[in-house]
C-alpha cells in the first residue's frame, strides 16, 4: 500500500513538472526541487532504503523540453538558462544538504520517539513488575499499601474517565509536542531554505506536512490506545489482585500413610481426616471492611459500634466460604455442609452470626431461614442477644424459644396467633414471624410436630453451636426430626399438619400466591414436575454448619447429621501432631495451674486462691448443684465470720489417719470415691460425659453409658450425700498444724462477694446473677457445669476447678470460660491426691501437660485462714439444713 502511494506520487511530480516547463523552466526547476525534497523525505520515512529523486531527471526534462522553444530567443534565453542552470546547481546542492539534514533530523527524531516509548514501557513494567512482587511477597497488603494501591487505581480511573470524554486527548497531546519538535527543526533549517521556498512551497509545505500528520496521527493514536490499552490492563490486573486480597496461608492437613490408615479403619471420612488448618494467632486477623468478607457498610458499621475492627482467624477462615453464596435466591449451586472446630473464646459466634444477617437481610418475604441450636437457655438468650446486636437497620426478626415461656406464647411469636390455631387452615409454604429461630433442641421438636403452619422448608442455614456436646443428646430424637423437616420428601404432599391434603397456597393482598410460598427444594413434594437434573441441587439449599471447640470425630455421629458435600475448618496451634493434639488447643492467654491437695483441703485452697493469690472475677466448677451450694455457704459464712468478729480458734492438728477412716467410713455407706470412677454422679445432665472412647474416635463404643446420660442440659443434677461427710470431717483431715490464732476484723464492705448459679434457679434469677458477675459486683460465681460451654462472660480472669474433671472436653471447655477474645486468664485445678495420676494421664494425652504448672501450697501459707474456716465449718450443717428445709429440698442430710 506504501509502494503504491510512493509510485503514485513520482507519477504526479513527473506530470507535475511536464506540465510547469511548458510555460517557465526556471519555475519548473525551482518547483520541482522542493517537492521532491519533500516526497523524498516522506519517503525516507515510508521507505528509508529508497534513495531521493535526483535533479538529473529534472535537468534532462527541461533540456528536452527547451528544443521546442523558437530560435530568435537562443542567445538570450541562454543566458538565462545558464544563470538558471548555475541556480539549478547551487539549489540542488543546497537540497541534497537540506535533504540529508532533515533525513537527519527524521531519524534522531524517529529514535528519540522510540527511546521514549520504549523508557516509558520499561518504567511501567519495572512499576507492575515491583507491585506484583510486593502483592506476591506478602500474605497481606499491608493497608496503607492497600490504600495507596486503591488511591492509585481511583486517580487512573479518573484519568480514564476524563480520557474517555476526550478521546484525542492523548494523540492531540502527543501531535502538539511533535509539532514543537517540528518547529524546532524548522527553525534549524531555515536559514538554507529560506531563499528558495515561496508560496506555493508554503502552501505544499503546509499540505505535505498535513499529509505528514495525517500519517503521524494514527501512528500516535495507536501508540497512545496501545499505551492506553496496556495501562489499563496493568490498572485492571492491579484492582483485581488488590480486590483479591490472599487468604492466610491456611494448609489442608497432610496425614501420614499410618494416620491414614487408622481414620480408614475407624471409619472417618477423608473429609474429617484432612481439615483446612488455621493458626490462631493474630496474623490471621482482618479488617473488618476487607473485601473478602464482602460486608456491607451497614454491618461494618455495627461490627464497629461493638467494637469489632477485625474478623478473627476462625472468622477470616470461616466467613468468606459462607459469603461465597451470598445470594439468598442463587439455589443452583448447593453451598457445602462447614464443621467448625476452634478454640474456646475464639469467636465462633460471629463466624455464623455476621454472615447469616448478612446474607438474610436481602431478603423480601419473612421466613425461617436460620435455625441455630444450643444445647441450654442460657446459650440461646446470649445468642439472640449477639444477633440483635449486629441485625440492627434491618428488619430481620430473631426470637428464642426454650421453654421458658408457654408454648402458646412461643406458638403466637414464631407463626402468629392466627396460625398457631389447631383450627387454622394449613399453609402451603407455612409461616413465619421470624427469619432467625435460636432454639434448644426439646422445645424445637415440640414445635415441630405441634404448631400449625410451622416450617422448616424455607431454611436457608441450620446452626449447630456447641454440636459435640448435641451430638451426645438423643432427647427425643431430635435430630431425626430436624432433618426430616428440612428434607423434602414426595410423601408429604399428601400430608398436612393434620394430616389432610386440604392444604392452601399463602397468597398476597392481591390474592396472587406468594412468590415463596414454596422453597424450590420442597416443589416436587407437592407438585407433580418432570424430573430434571435442575432439581437436584434446589434441595440442598440448607446449608449445615457445626461449631464447637471440641468437634467430635465420631463417625458415627457425624454420618448422623447428612451432611452434605462437607468442609472441616480446624483452627488450633501449629507444630501439633496426632488427633487428640489437634482437638484441644487452648486460648493462648491462658495460664493453668494444678494444686494437688486433699480432698477435706480443697474449700481452704479456694480461700487461699481468694485472700492470698487475690483471685477475683472468677468462676469456680464443682461436679454438682449440691457441691456447689454446700461451697457457696461455706464461703459466704466464712466471710460472714470474717468481716463481724477477730476469731480465735483452738488449736487444729493433723491427725494422721483420720482421712483413711473417712475413706472407709464412706465406703461402707457405699459411697464412691470421686467422679472419676462415679460415672452418675459426675455426669450430671450439665456435664459433657464426652466418654474417652470417643476421643479415639473409637465408634464402638460411642454409645457408652457416659453419653447416654447426657440430657438436655439444665434439666436435673444429682444429690451427693458423700460430701456433707467429707465436708464434716474436713477440718480433721487437714494437715495443718497450727496454734490459737486470732484474725483482724475487715469491714463488710471487704467481704468476698460470693454467688452460686445453677439449674435450680428460676430463670430470671439466673439472668441477675449474670448481670452482677458481668457488671463485676460478684467475685467468685460458683456453678455447676451448666456454665461450662459457650458461656461469654466477659470478666472472667480466673477459673477454678474445685472438682477436677475427668474428661478432656470438659476441662477445655471449663478453662476457656477465661482468657477470651485474645485476654488473659488463669485456671486452677484442685487435683485430690488419688485423682492426679488420671489427671496427669488425661493432660498428657492430649499434649497439654507442659502448659500446666503445678503450684505447692504449704500448710504455713494457709494458718491465717484455719480459724475462721474452722468456724464456718462448723455453722455449715446447720445453714445447709436451713436452707434445705426451706427450699423444700429432698436433700437428706445423715
Ligand atoms: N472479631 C472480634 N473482635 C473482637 N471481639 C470479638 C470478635 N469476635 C468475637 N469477639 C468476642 O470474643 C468473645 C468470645 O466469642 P465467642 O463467644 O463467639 O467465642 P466462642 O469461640 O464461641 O467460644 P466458646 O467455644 O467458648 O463458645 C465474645 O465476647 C465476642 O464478643
Amino acid at each position: 500500500m506504501f509502494n503504491i502511494r510512493r509510485f503514485d506520487l513520482e507519477a504526479e511530480t513527473t506530470q507535475e513538472s511536464s506540465s510547469s516547463s511548458t510555460t517557465t523552466t526556471t519555475t519548473t526547476t525551482t518547483t520541482a526541487i522542493p517537492i521532491n525534497d519533500r516526497l523524498a523525505k516522506l519517503n525516507a520515512r515510508l521507505n528509508k532504503n529508497k534513495p531521493p529523486p535526483t535533479t538529473t531527471t529534472s535537468t534532462t526534462d527541461s533540456t528536452t523540453i527547451q528544443d521546442s522553444i523558437p530560435r530568435s530567443k537562443d542567445i538570450k534565453d541562454a543566458k538565462h538558462h545558464k544563470r538558471d542552470r548555475d541556480s539549478t546547481t547551487t539549489t540542488t546542492k543546497t537540497n541534497e544538504i537540506s535533504y540529508k539534514r532533515s533525513r537527519e533530523e527524521e531519524d534522531a527524531r524517529v529514535a528519540r520517539e522510540e527511546a521514549r516509548r520504549q523508557k516509558d514501557q520499561q518504567a511501567g513494567k519495572q512499576r507492575w513488575e515491583k507491585r506484583a512482587k510486593e502483592l506476591k511477597d506478602s500474605d497481606l497488603i499491608p493497608n496503607d499499601i492497600r490504600l495507596a494501591m486503591k488511591a492509585e487505581v481511583e486517580a487512573r480511573d479518573r484519568a480514564k474517565r476524563e480520557a474517555k470524554k476526550n478521546p484525542n486527548a492523548i494523540a492531540v497531546a502527543a501531535a502538539a509536542e511533535k509539532e514543537k519538535e517540528k518547529e524546532k527543526g524548522d527553525e534549524d533549517m531555515s536559514d538554507v531554505e529560506a531563499n528558495e521556498e515561496d508560496n506555493e512551497n508554503q502552501d505544499n509545505k503546509g499540505q505535505e506536512e498535513e499529509e505528514e500528520e495525517e500519517e503521524d496521527r494514527p501512528a500516535l493514536e495507536l501508540e497512545g490506545v496501545e499505551r492506553f490499552a496496556s495501562e489499563a490492563a496493568a490498572d485492571a490486573a492491579l484492582a483485581e489482585l488488590a480486590a483479591l486480597v490472599p487468604l492466610p496461608t491456611f494448609e489442608t492437613k497432610e496425614i501420614t500413610a499410618l494416620e491414614k490408615e487408622r481414620a480408614k479403619s475407624m471409619g472417618i471420612p477423608d473429609w474429617l481426616a484432612h481439615p483446612t488448618l488455621i493458626e490462631p494467632d493474630e496474623s490471621n486477623n482482618r479488617p473488618i471492611e476487607d473485601q473478602q468478607f464482602g460486608f456491607s457498610e451497614r454491618l461494618i458499621k455495627q461490627c464497629r459500634k461493638a467494637g469489632i475492627e477485625e474478623c478473627f482467624a476462625v472468622q477470616t477462615a470461616v466467613i468468606p466460604v459462607l459469603m461465597r453464596a451470598r445470594h439468598l435466591g442463587d439455589i443452583r449451586r448447593a453451598p457445602g455442609d462447614l464443621c467448625v472446630s476452634a478454640p474456646t473464646g475464639s469467636g465462633k459466634t460471629l463466624a455464623y452470626v455476621l454472615p447469616i444477617i448478612e446474607i438474610l437481610s436481602q431478603r423480601v418475604v419473612t421466613r425461617l431461614r436460620a435455625l441455630v441450636v444450643l444445647p441450654t437457655r442460657d446459650l440461646c438468650i446470649q445468642v439472640k442477644e449477639t444477633f440483635e446486636t449486629f441485625v440492627k437497620g434491618t428488619d430481620l426478626k430473631i426470637a428464642t424459644s426454650t421453654g421458658q415461656n408457654s408454648f402458646a406464647h412461643e406458638q403466637a411469636i414464631l407463626v402468629g396467633e392466627s396460625h398457631s390455631n389447631p383450627n387454622s387452615p394449613r399453609i402451603l409454604g407455612g409461616h413465619s414471624r421470624v427469619d432467625v429461630l435460636i432454639t434448644t433442641p426439646g422445645r424445637l421438636i415440640d414445635h415441630i410436630k405441634s404448631t400449625p403452619n410451622f416450617t422448616l422448608q424455607h431454611l436457608r442455614f441450620l446452626v449447630i453451636d456447641e454440636a459435640d456436646r448435641l451430638l451426645n443428646q438423643s432427647f427425643q430424637d431430635w435430630l431425626f426430626h430436624i432433618l426430616n423437616a428440612i428434607h423434602p420428601s414426595p410423601e408429604r404432599k399428601l400430608l398436612g399438619a393434620d394430616g389432610s391434603e386440604a392444604i392452601q397456597v399463602k397468597r398476597d393482598h392481591l390474592g396472587f400466591p406468594i412468590h415463596d410460598a414454596i422453597a424450590p427444594g420442597f416443589l416436587s413434594s407437592f407438585f407433580q414436575l418432570p424430573e430434571s437434573d435442575v432439581e437436584d441441587p434446589k434441595a440442598l439449599s440448607v446449608q449445615k454448619l457445626l461449631f464447637s471447640a471440641t468437634l467430635t470425630r465420631n463417625p458415627a455421629k457425624i454420618a448422623s447429621l447428612q451432611l452434605s458435600d462437607p468442609q472441616y475448618v480446624a483452627v488450633q496451634e501449629g507444630g501439633q501432631d496426632g488427633d487428640e493434639k489437634q482437638k484441644y488447643t487452648t486460648p493462648a492467654g491462658l495460664t493453668e495451674h494444678m494444686i494437688v491437695c486433699e480432698t477435706s483441703e480443697k474449700p481452704l485452697m479456694v480461700l487461699h486462691l481468694l485472700h492470698h493469690l487475690q483471685v477475683r472475677s472468677a468462676l469456680c466448677f464443682t461436679k454438682s448443684v449440691e457441691s456447689a451450694h454446700r461451697l457457696y455457704k461455706l464461703i459466704q459464712l466464712y466471710e460472714k465470720i470474717r468481716t463481724t468478729a477477730p476469731v480465735e480458734v483452738p488449736v487444729v492438728r493433723k491427725e494422721a489417719g483420720k482421712e483413711k477412716k473417712v475413706k472407709e467410713e464412706l465406703k461402707k455407706k457405699g459411697g464412691k470415691d470421686q467422679d472419676g470412677e462415679s460415672g452418675s454422679e459426675d455426669d450430671s445432665s450439665d456435664s459433657d460425659s464426652d466418654s474417652d472412647s470417643e476421643d479415639e474416635n473409637d465408634s464402638s463404643s460411642s454409645d457408652s453409658s457416659s453419653e447416654d446420660e447426657e440430657d438436655e442440659g439444665e434439666d436435673e443434677e444429682k444429690t451427693s450425700d458423700v460430701e456433707m461427710e467429707q465436708a464434716e470431717t474436713s477440718t480433721n483431715a487437714m494437715d495443718i498444724d497450727t496454734t490459737t490464732t486470732t484474725v483482724a476484723t475487715p469491714t463488710a464492705t471487704d467481704a468476698i462477694v460470693v454467688a452460686e448459679f445453677s439449674s435450680d434457679l428460676p430463670k430470671s434469677k439466673r439472668q441477675s446473677i449474670l448481670r452482677a458477675f458481668n457488671n463485676g459486683e460478684i467475685h467468685l460465681l460458683i456453678c455447676s457445669d451448666l456454665i461450662s460451654r459457650g458461656m461469654d462472660l466477659s470478666p472472667v480472669s480466673s477459673v477454678i476447678n474445685y472438682d477436677s474433671p475427668v474428661y478432656m472436653k470438659k476441662y477445655i471447655h471449663r478453662v476457656g470460660r477465661t482468657a477470651r477474645a485474645g485476654k488473659t486468664g488463669t485456671a486452677y485445678s484442685l487435683v485430690e491426691m488419688q485423682e492426679a495420676r488420671h489427671f496427669k494421664e488425661m493432660i498428657s494425652k492430649a499434649g497439654h501437660w507442659d502448659k500446666i504448672g503445678r503450684v505447692n501450697v504449704k500448710s504455713q501459707e494457709v494458718k491465717d485462714l484455719v480459724p475462721g474456716y474452722t468456724k464456718a465449718l462448723a455453722g455449715l450443717k446447720d445453714v445447709l439444713v436451713t436452707s434445705s428445709r426451706r427450699a423444700g429440698s429432698r436433700r437428706s442430710f445423715k
